[in-house]
């Protein structure tokens, strides 16, 4: 798998819609239906299974799980954590969102024991990505108060340390295994007024480091590329955050391929 090949994100979307992947995705009660949607839209095949009786016999069927911490509970984070190990076992990649996770001691406390499973990727806002690699950062809950470029060295340290692929997501995405970095553009200033977008992406990642877990960098890539074209093209016709959501889901559907290699460039 190339990056100095732009059509390298095309054939991974391409070869997620034909494998349609098994995508084991734990996330919070607000994001679930539209997650779950935008993997349809995409070409995978979601499953929102957290339970911690059956959590971890999911992980070592699906083709990827990711875990996002949106709504936590006890309950939920022991699912989390079964899930992050199976995964690990079967030799199977998975993503974290680390939603608000300096917001209390409860959160702090998850997020340490779900970096011992070591993620694959990584995705969070400018915030939290910031807050995760130990920097002080502006955010207070789920919405990022800083910006992309504010973010980029902690990204960098993060995943040196971490061994992740982290992508900070926002006006312009940027993507790093801590050696090389990708800038990813296009979305719209709707994205943020629509909730869960980034819980969605998340699991979009998910469906594409399954069809490439040796390119995590690439297969991230992807799925921000896929967001960034679906998201460009829906705000065209959107009136408001409420048409946007659902012609999103659209643009999704109606991607090409070859859509995807504009909206990379290395950083
Ligand atoms: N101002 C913007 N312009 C263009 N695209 C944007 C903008 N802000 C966010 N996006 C896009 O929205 C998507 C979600 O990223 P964002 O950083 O808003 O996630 P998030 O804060 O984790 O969202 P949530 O927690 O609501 O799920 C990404 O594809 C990102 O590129
Ligand atoms: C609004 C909200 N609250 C907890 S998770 C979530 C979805 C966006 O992260
Ligand atoms: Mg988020």
């Amino acid at each position: 798998m190339t990056l100095s090949s732009p059509a390298t994100y095309g054939e991974l979307l391409e070869r997620m819609r034909h494998e349609s992947p098994l995508v084991q995705c734990i996330t919070n009660f607000v994001a679930m239906n539209f997650a779950a949607n935008v993997l349809l839209a995409a070409g995978a095949s979601p499953a929102m299974v957290h339970a911690p009786e059956e959590a971890g016999e999911f992980a070592r069927l699906a083709g990827a799980l990711t875990i996002n911490i949106g709504t936590l509970s006890s309950s939920w984070l022991d699912g989390m954590l079964r899930a992050a190990a199976a995964a690990n076992e079967v030799g199977r990649p998975w993503v974290l969102d680390p939603v608000a996770h300096f917001a209390t001691g409860f959160r702090r406390q998850a997020i340490d024991a779900l970096l011992q499973h070591r993620p694959t990727v990584i995705r969070g806002n400018a915030s939290e990505i910031m807050a995760l690699a130990g920097e002080a950062s502006a955010g207070r809950g789920v919405d990022a108060g800083d910006s992309v470029e504010r973010a980029q060295a902690s990204a960098t340290a993060l995943a040196q340390r971490s061994g992740a692929v982290v992508a900070v997501t926002g006006a312009v995405d940027w993507v790093t295994d801590g050696q090389r970095a990708l800038r990813i553009a296009g979305g719209s200033e709707l994205m943020p007024r629509v909730t869960a977008m980034g819980c969605a992406l998340t699991c979009l990642i998910g469906a594409l480091v399954a069809v490439a877990p040796q390119s995590p960098l690439a297969a991230t890539a992807s799925a921000l590329a896929c967001f960034g074209a679906a998201g460009s093209r829906a705000a065209q016709q959107a009136t408001g955050p409420g048409s946007f959501a659902w012609r999103f889901i659209d643009a999704l559907d109606a991607l090409h391929a070859s859509e995807l290699a504009a909206q990379v460039t290395p950083a």
